[in-house]
């Protein structure tokens, strides 16, 4: 994977600087900073309970962190009114949950899935969206005789390329996906995968993508994250983290897997 072209004249898309959420007297996730600049991959590792939930959650706004900033575009996201905040969620992030009935709507068809995002930013037409949609589901190789069907009559993995379609038929600047891949089996995980380093590629997308397989990273990441009991331990490219492990946490994590 090619280091990005554009980060050494942009400006970063999203900087993120001592990020701290506790849970009383448990930490959540602790002092994380970090850039990501446009057109990058992102990827956070770690075992269950190292914090990458909370910190995905926080970055998403959608829990308040007890300390620290994230700039978006130079914006203070924290100290946005709610109304910009909200405007923000709808328009320019999207966030890719790890059930698929997170982040649909079940009693809505396909074609309402996706095609309400586009009402939320403005689309009235409705030729339009509905000819929108149905590119969509294409791209996410879901059937156009599908479009009237609801999720609920749908595969896992359809489930899931349909929340993708509805996250992205907006043009979001920047995508937050949490194990996107989880709880799939393993022949649909790769076709998922290649489905979505095929969208990162073509649309140049900005993402943060959190999950404890080490396989969707090297794949889908320009740079990892590697977390530990909420604090990050480890940053760098990623065939270089999971080349030459230089933490012995990471070390942990990437013989772990070559032993499976
Ligand atoms: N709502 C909560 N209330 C209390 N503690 C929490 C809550 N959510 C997370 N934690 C704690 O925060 C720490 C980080 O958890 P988090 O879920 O962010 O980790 P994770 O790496 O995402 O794990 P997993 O992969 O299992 O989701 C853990 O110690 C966890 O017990």
């Amino acid at each position: 994977m090619t280091l990005m072209p554009n980060a050494i004249t942009a400006a970063p898309l999203l900087s993120v600087r001592g990020l701290t959420r506790r849970y009383g007297a448990r930490i959540g996730c602790a002092d994380v900073s970090f850039d990501l600049y446009p057109g990058e991959v992102l990827g956070i590792v770690g075992e269950s309970g190292s914090g990458k939930s909370t910190l995905l959650s926080c970055l998403a706004g959608l829990q308040p962190p007890d300390q620290g900033q994230i700039l978006f575009d130079g914006t203070d996201v924290l100290t946005l009114p709610e109304a910009e905040r909200r405007r923000l969620l709808r328009g320019d992030w999207a966030y890719v949950h790890q059930n698929p009935r997170d982040g649909l709507r079940m009693g809505v068809s396909a074609g309402g899935n996706v095609g309400e995002r586009l009402m939320a930013v403005g689309a009235r037409n409705y030729g339009a969206i509905r000819a929108t949609a149905t590119d969509w589901l294409g791209r996410v190789e879901i059937a156009a005789d599908r479009i009237d069907d609801r999720p609920s009559a749908f595969s896992g993995g359809m489930q899931q390329r349909l929340q993708i379609a509805r996250n992205l038929v907006t043009g979001p600047r920047l995508v937050f996906m949490d194990e996107p891949t989880g709880g799939l089996d393993v022949s649909v995980q790769a076709r998922l995968l290649d489905l979505l380093r095929g969208l990162v590629r073509d649309l140049g997308l900005s993402v943060v993508i959190v999950t404890h397989d080490l396989a969707v990273v090297r794949l889908l990441a320009d740079r990892l994250m590697v977390m530990k009991s909420g604090r990050v331990v480890e940053t760098g490219l990623t065939d270089q983290v999971l080349d030459d492990p230089q933490h012995a946490y990471t070390q942990l994590l990437v013989s772990s897997v070559l032993q499976v």
